[in-house]
């Protein structure tokens, strides 16, 4: 579909908060890295493995997803699959990304921390030489896992604390409330890290509401379900709180189920500082680009604008970086046709 936005959206520059590395890889490259690793995938061709793409929940999708991340092994694989999102990234004029990866996925099949840091490190640094495109680095804990083996992970990455913008938490979110690592996250800013956790993605407005009570977040991951709760929302508007929107994402999951009412228009008028992100590309149907195109027609170009200013707002860039990426922004906008 074609929208009278493509072109504005095409070039405007963009920042990406909510991206999944493990979720950007696109069938193609799960048989080309099952080939070259030798682990035998439960899918015929590409076509079957598209085919599975049809979700009716997140737990359907986390399924799938866990499979898919087998047939990564080796650091040259994670080094492989950054380069590919942020070519992808790149070509949607992002110009920065803060991509989370879930190290449990990866450290419970026997595959060291290292070798999934380094790899991911090794494809952000190719992605900037390459690119221009700046890239930190946000560590997640699975929810639907334990506190001790959330701490056992924090310890695990303490030689990379520097090289590690944010803690994250994902997975499984009904069941698996904040207040479980509240102990943790607290941990994690005794290093200097910083928070961000999905919250109302399919948990109640409680949840939101724990993640900014307990977990002391930097940013929320979906948040859609803020807006049950007029004083949730009034209070994340106040606080100015970042809120990484996934269009695709939710559509997918069955968290809105249709995009033509999908909450970003109401999350701008409430004045929430919602951006827009891809979650998990390969899965979904569609990249940055796609996922403004997406809800582009409920939007006009101002409000694009801020979404695209946002995303650099609520980054984890320095002030001096935000400055010159917003005035790359309002140079674009006052140039184009
Ligand atoms: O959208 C998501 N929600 C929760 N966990 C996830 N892990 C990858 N994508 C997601
Ligand atoms: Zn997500």
């Amino acid at each position: 579909m074609t929208t009278p936005h493509d072109a504005f959206i095409a070039g405007l520059p963009k920042a990406e908060l909510h991206l999944h590395i493990e979720g950007s890889l696109e069938p193609g490259q799960m048989f080309a890295f099952a080939r070259r690793n030798r682990v035998d995938i439960p899918f015929a061709d590409v076509e079957a493995v598209r085919a599975a793409y049809d979700f009716s929940n997140l737990q359907d999708f986390l399924d799938i997803y866990y499979a898919g991340a087998e047939v990564l092994r080796t650091e040259e694989d994670f080094r492989d699959l950054t380069t590919a999102y942020f070519d992808r990234a790149a070509a949607d004029n992002v110009r920065h990304a803060e991509i989370f990866f879930d190290p449990q996925t990866h450290t419970d099949r026997g595959i060291p921390f290292g070798v999934v840091v380094e790899g991911l490190l090794a494809g952000m640094a190719e992605a900037e030489a390459r690119h221009g495109v700046t890239a930190r680095l946000i560590l997640c804990f699975l929810r639907h896992l334990d506190e001790a083996a959330a701490f056992a992970t924090l310890a695990e990455a303490e030689p990379w604390y520097h090289r590690i913008a944010a803690v994250g938490l994902d997975s499984s979110e009904v069941g698996h409330p904040p207040a479980k690592f509240a102990r943790v996250f607290q941990a994690a800013s005794v290093h200097g890290l910083k928070r961000v956790a999905h919250a109302g993605e399919e948990g109640p407005p409680d949840y939101v509401r724990e993640a900014l009570d307990l977990l002391h977040i930097d940013r929320l991951d979906h948040g859609n379900r803020a807006l049950e709760d007029k004083t949730l929302v009034t209070r994340l508007a106040r606080q100015a709180m970042t809120l990484t929107v996934c269009p695709l994402s939710n559509h997918k999951l069955c968290v809105v189920d249709d995009l033509a009412r999908h909450p970003i228009r109401a999350m701008l008028d409430h004045g929430l500082r919602a951006t827009i992100n891809s979650d998990d590309p390969a899965y979904f149907g569609g990249y940055v680009n796609d996922n403004f195109r997406a809800v582009a027609p409920l939007l006009d170009r101002a409000q694009l604008v801020t979404l695209a200013r946002n995303s650099f707002l609520g980054s984890f860039l320095d002030d001096a970086a935000v400055t010159r990426h917003l005035e790359a922004i309002d140079a674009y906008a006052a140039g184009a046709a």
